[in-house]
């Protein structure tokens, strides 16, 4: 096999592991999201004692697994970032909607209903 076949084939490799980690980044999203249902307030969405521990976490796995602990904990901390706007967008969405809501006129029973 040539050097150029080799980079296809590895690409290749690549290529079934993204779709793997992508797959299993949006499982991990629509986890946060359901969990985010659960928060009231910005300070535990923010969370971040649950943070240091997630980083501390991936930093071990990775070293674990011989990867540079560096590489997950920068990669985490961009995610956790992401999904953290993700959750105050979330929870800026609820309480403009609870605002609204409260706002609503009690009774809305149509003209002529019984
Ligand atoms: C998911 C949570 O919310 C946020 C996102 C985290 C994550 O993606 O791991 C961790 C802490 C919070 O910043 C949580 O509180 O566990």
């Amino acid at each position: 096999m040539t050097g150029a076949e080799r980079i296809d084939e590895l690409r290749g490799s690549i290529d079934g592991l993204d779709r793997q980690i992508v797959a299993m980044l949006a499982e991990r999203t629509r986890v946060v999201r359901e969990l985010t249902v659960h928060k009231r307030d910005e300070e535990t969405v923010r969370s971040p004692g649950r943070v240091e521990q997630v980083i501390a976490k991936v930093r071990r796995l990775a070293d674990e697994s011989g990867m540079p602990p560096g590489i997950a904990e920068a990669t985490y901390r961009t995610l956790i970032a992401e999904l953290t706007e993700l959750q105050l967008d979330l929870l800026a969405e609820r309480r403009a909607a609870a605002a609204e809501g409260a706002l609503r006129p009690a009774a809305t029973v149509p003209e002529g209903a019984a």
